[in-house]
């Protein structure tokens, strides 16, 4: 669906050239969801702003559904740009315009539906959104979330092929930004519309991203599925995210670590896996004692998944280790 090959960009400034992407090979698949995590300044906009050609590649090839659209011109860019929605932190939506107006307008641009065909878009697209009581209203007189599911309506009032989301729900209160999180998945879900999306924050990429792809410096460090990446961080940098997510503080963690004596090993447990009671199974087997040093039992998009850490002390501890390789759990011993 979208193919980067050896796609770089870096931008002029005072005459000097900043990178602010290396080149990157990257394919991103019909339908998925997918997330670009990474601090300020790692690319992340610039990445998702050559999708759409927002930024000019400095060099490579980004291919849309089989059409390369480095090579557009200026007319077939027009059209190229609106099978490409793209929502924005901060809305961007007209304030002299009215919610209706402001979804309307992307339809009267590109000038191909009668006015009253283009009221029969917008009434669906703002059910679609859940704004049809405020069809009338001014973007000043809406909720940060409604304001969003303006800009969304906005966005897929051409029928795009992709939705480019920047950092979206970054200046929305946790509960709106669920809200809006949910209304992206179910677009996903019922337009099989492929949603592309930047933040940095990792809990937006577990409730909704199928797979995520981590940058630090202009670089891609990590790509994977989200349980994956999620539950298994390689780079220093996905540590550091998924640690940050999880809330937990490493010197508070070695404190802990230091006050236990015996194994120190974590759990993940996956799917059904999660409910399975095999701690206590475990320690009555091998007579082993263990006390948790961290728990959470949370879910990545739509799979359960626990993670335990636990010191083992006293029995037969290798054999408890047995026993958790051969159950239905991943363990990483961690001292
Ligand atoms: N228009 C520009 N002109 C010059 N340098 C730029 C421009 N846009 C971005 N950069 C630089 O390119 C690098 C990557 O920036 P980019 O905005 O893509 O990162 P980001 O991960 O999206 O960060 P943020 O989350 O802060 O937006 C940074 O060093 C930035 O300063």
């Amino acid at each position: 669906m979208i193919d980067f090959k050896q796609v770089h960009k870096a931008y002029r400034v005072g005459g000097r050239s900043v990178p602010a992407l290396q080149p990157t090979d990257l394919q991103i698949d019909r339908g998925e969801v997918f997330g670009i995590v990474g601090h300020s300044g790692a690319g992340k906009s610039t990445l998702l702003r050559l999708i759409n050609r927002l930024e000019e590649p400095s060099g490579g090839s980004i291919v849309i559904d089989g059409e390369d659209v480095t090579q557009l011109d200026p007319k077939g860019l027009r059209a190229f740009r609106r099978q490409v929605g793209m929502i924005f932190q901060h809305f961007n939506l007209l304030s002299s315009k009215t919610v209706a107006d402001n979804v309307a307008l992307p339809l009267k641009l590109a000038g191909e539906l009668s006015r009253a065909e283009i009221n029969t878009r917008v009434a669906e697209l703002l059910v679609r959104v859940g704004l049809t009581e405020h069809a009338n209203k001014y973007p000043a007189q809406l909720s940060g979330g409604q304001k969003q599911r303006v800009g969304i309506a906005r966005a897929l009032s051409t029928n795009p092929k992709v939705l480019l989301c920047d950092e979206a729900t970054s200046a929305l209160d946790p509960q709106t930004t669920a809200s809006v999180l949910q209304l992206l998945a179910q677009i996903n879900r019922e337009l099989n519309l492929t949603i592309v999306l930047i933040t940095h924050e990792m809990d937006v990429v577990r409730r909704v991203c199928d797979r995520v792809a981590v940058m630090d410096a202009g670089v891609i460090v990590e790509l994977g599925a989200v349980t994956e990446v999620f539950l298994h961080p390689q780079h220093p940098t996905t540590r550091r995210f998924v640690m940050e997510d999880e809330q937990i503080d490493e010197g508070i963690q070695r404190d802990d670590y230091a006050h236990v004596e015996g194994r120190i090993l974590r759990l993940t447990f996956t799917g059904d896996a999660t409910y399975a009671p095999l701690l206590g199974s475990v320690a009555r087997e091998t007579g082993v004692d263990y006390s948790i040093l961290a728990g959470r039992i949370d879910r990545i998009k739509d799979t359960p998944y626990g993670q335990l850490t636990l010191a083992l002390t006293g029995g037969d501890i290798d054999a408890a280790l047995a026993c958790f390789t051969r159950a239905d759990v991943h363990m990483e011993v961690l001292r």
